[in-house]
């Protein structure tokens, strides 16, 4: 039977929420940090440990089939390779700045200046759709203090809080993309294992949809019942029970994360009493 051979960062920022998603959708491997491959025990999967900087070139020559991968180094690296789904962790942003003292405000005010980055044909695609000469110069690590240190003008690194930037005294001055966690596929997966990735997807598109979702119970006199119902939206409809006490329902319903709050203030106002707010461990839709 065939194995899907799917690449897994080793260690670093992918690595421990890439482990977690793949447990939550049912795949259980023995933990192997200090291995290099390791088998799923309960699917057709063996994980590769790899670099994500390393993993583009793997999944190009079908080493692997597929990968759990940050998508900044996938535009960096691996043009012809699809993303299968979006997976929600890691987000981050690739980013132009400046020390906090320059005047430029955007890409084009670096003309014939001194960029340093470690994504050299990311801000190459950059500087050729702006029409903008630079000069790069690549560095694998510590970025942020090529400024302070005279070795360039700028940079394009990662950010994501904004306070790697902030501790080298430098300003974000363009973002040039945004990225997250994204399960890949390799150009050259046979159909068979495609067939295993389409299980995998279908499973995260679950976990991850529950995710995004939370489940609502709510006593309610009655007749709030309509006013309430016409709150929740819920996946078909709410759905309304008796309580034992005459006169009186539950309501049970999906609402979405990000509406969680306004919807249970106007709940409350609305009548709704003993509102219990559950987490969604799976959805098949
Ligand atoms: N500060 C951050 N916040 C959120 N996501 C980040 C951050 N830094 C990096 N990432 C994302 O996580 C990915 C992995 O980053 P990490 O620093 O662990 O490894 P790396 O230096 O790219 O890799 P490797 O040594 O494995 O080749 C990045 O490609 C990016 O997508
Ligand atoms: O905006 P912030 O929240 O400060 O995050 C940005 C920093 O995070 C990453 O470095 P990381 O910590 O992964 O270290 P590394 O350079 O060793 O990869 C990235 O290279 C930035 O330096
Ligand atoms: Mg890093």
């Amino acid at each position: 039977m065939s194995k899907l051979k799917i690449a897994v960062q080793k260690s670093g920022r992918l690595h421990d929420d890439s482990m977690k998603i793949l447990k939550e959708i049912g795949i259980s491997i023995d933990n192997g940090k200090d291995q290099l491959k390791a088998s799923a025990r309960n699917f057709p999967l063996e994980v590769f440990y790899l670099r994500n900087g390393d993993i583009p070139q793997y999944l190009k020559d079908g080493v692997v089939d597929a990968a759990i991968i940050g998508e900044n180094v996938l535009i960096e690296k691996g043009n012809d390779i699809t993303i299968v789904e979006r997976l929600g962790f890691s987000k981050c942003k690739v980013s132009i700045a400046v020390p906090k003292s320059s005047d430029a405000k955007r890409l084009k005010d670096l003309e014939g200046k001194r960029i340093a980055t470690s994504y050299p044909n990311t801000v190459n695609q950059f500087l050729k759709k702006q029409g903008v000469k630079a000069n790069l110069h690549i560095i694998n690590g510590s970025v942020e203090i090529a400024p302070n240190i005279g070795l360039a003008d700028g940079i394009c690194d990662i950010v994501s809080s904004g306070s790697t930037l902030f501790k080298n005294g430098l300003k974000e001055i363009e973002v040039l993309l945004k990225s997250e966690a994204v399960l890949t596929t390799s150009p050259k997966i046979s159909a068979d294992n495609q067939a295993i990735i389409n299980k995998i997807q279908f499973r995260l598109k679950s976990v991850l949809k529950g995710r995004q979702s939370k489940y609502v119970l709510l006593n309610a006199p009655n007749d709030k019942v309509k006013n309430i119902i016409d709150i929740l939206p819920g996946m078909k409809s709410p759905t309304v029970l008796p309580l034992a006490i005459e006169g009186w329902s539950s309501v049970h319903s999906v609402i979405n994360k990000g509406e969680f709050w306004e919807i249970i203030d106007e709940l409350k106002a609305n009548g709704a009493e003993s509102i219990l707010v559950c987490p969604i461990e799976n959805m098949v839709l």
